[in-house]
């Protein structure tokens, strides 16, 4: 049988244009103003929000991408787990989905029902349902989620609000794009790979419910543009420094190594390019860890800013992988020590 990821170039969040690319489009598109569309895609927000003018809005979201495994129905729970997490980034319940699928000829029509058996098992799991999709004939195979949520008006997190003297909270381990690109090479040890299958294929959901009876100031989650990238994200929308300190990052075993082979995801690089004058490194900070803070990573954790107090409440209640990675600090972009 073919393998999923034989045929495709770039997989997962790895995928997604580069920041510098999509950026420069977006700043110059008009922007269509509405009263209700409380934020529109100019703020680089994890999902859009609709005012429902009854005490909650609506949140929206759609993602997709290239298969990062090759077994169609563990695709499928990743495309699903990682499109539904923009809504549990923004605070919101998740709550109906419509399936997007791209699916090449040449594969037995078996495959694209497991890919969305997949999907079916996890919006299952996050107590969500499936309304429809839409499918079309195309050489690279791409699965993803359009996902509709709610939240209570005054109670959604969006990417700016983070405060001087918060903490900075990362629910999941770093590494899955090395660890993707390790496995195409075939260079990837058992070990890795599964615990990185496993965390892609978690749902944001439990981090979600231990952090809404807290107080959380922003949050988005940690995808394709990087931890350094969706941090410098939130330092924008902000108004602040976040300060990312590596020692307390939690990485899957091997992911750095693999970094010193140069195993390294195409993404990286756009990431890099695109952040050169927003994120300052300290210089002791060996390369493969800078490596690791510009690797896309596909349906990664929540990064929470939130005060210290409710921080270690948090990982007390969430447990592993959560760390308390960083801080906000005075001034602008992310630094890196
Ligand atoms: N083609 C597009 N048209 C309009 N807005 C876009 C387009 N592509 C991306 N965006 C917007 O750009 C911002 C960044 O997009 P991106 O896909 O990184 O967000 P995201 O959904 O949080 O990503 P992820 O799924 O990796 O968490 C978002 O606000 C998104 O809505
Ligand atoms: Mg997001």
């Amino acid at each position: 049988m073919v393998k999923l990821t034989s045929m495709v170039k770039t997989s997962g969040c790895a995928a997604k244009l580069s920041p510098k690319e999509l950026f420069s489009v977006i700043e110059t598109l008009p922007v269509l103003k509405c009263d209700k569309l409380l934020n529109g895609y100019e703020g680089a927000e994890d999902a859009l929000i609709y005012d429902l003018d009854d005490g909650r809005v609506l949140l929206e979201t759609v993602d997709f991408f290239p298969p990062m495994v090759d077994d169609p129905y563990t695709f499928g729970q990743i495309a699903a787990a990682n499109a539904i997490s923009d809504i549990y980034a923004m605070g919101g319940k998740p709550a109906v989905c419509m399936n997007l699928v791209c699916f090449p000829a040449c594969l037995e029509l078996s495959v694209l029902s497991e890919i969305l058996k997949g999907g079916i098992d996890k919006v299952r799991e996050a107590g969500c349902v499936i309304g429809g999709g839409h499918t079309i004939s195309d050489p690279t195979p791409k699965y993803g989620l359009c996902v509709t949520g709610f939240a209570e008006k005054g109670k959604v997190w969006r990417n700016k609000g983070a405060r001087v003297g918060d903490v900075l909270v990362l629910t999941k381990a770093l590494g899955v794009g090395i660890i993707n690109t390790a496995k195409k090479a075939d260079m990837c040890d058992d070990e890795a790979f599964n615990i990185a299958v496993n965390s892609m294929t978690t749902l944001n959901k439990r981090a979600y419910e231990c952090a809404k009876e807290l107080d959380i100031h922003a949050a988005t989650d940690v995808t394709g543009f990087s931890l350094a990238g969706h941090s410098n994200e939130m330092a924008s929308a902000s108004g602040v420094k976040i300060v990312i300190d590596t020692s307390k990052l939690n990485i899957i075993p091997s992911a750095l190594e693999y970094a010193r082979f140069g195993l390294l995801p195409e993404g990286l690089y756009n990431n890099r390019e695109y952040l050169a004058d927003k994120v300052d490194f300290s210089n002791t900070i060996p390369l493969e860890l800078q490596d690791l803070c510009f690797s896309p990573e596909t349906s990664g954790g929540l990064l929470l800013s939130m005060s210290k107090e409710d921080a270690e409440r948090f990982i007390k209640l969430f447990g592993e992988p959560a760390r308390i990675i960083g801080y906000v600090a005075d001034g602008s972009g992310v630094e890196i020590i």
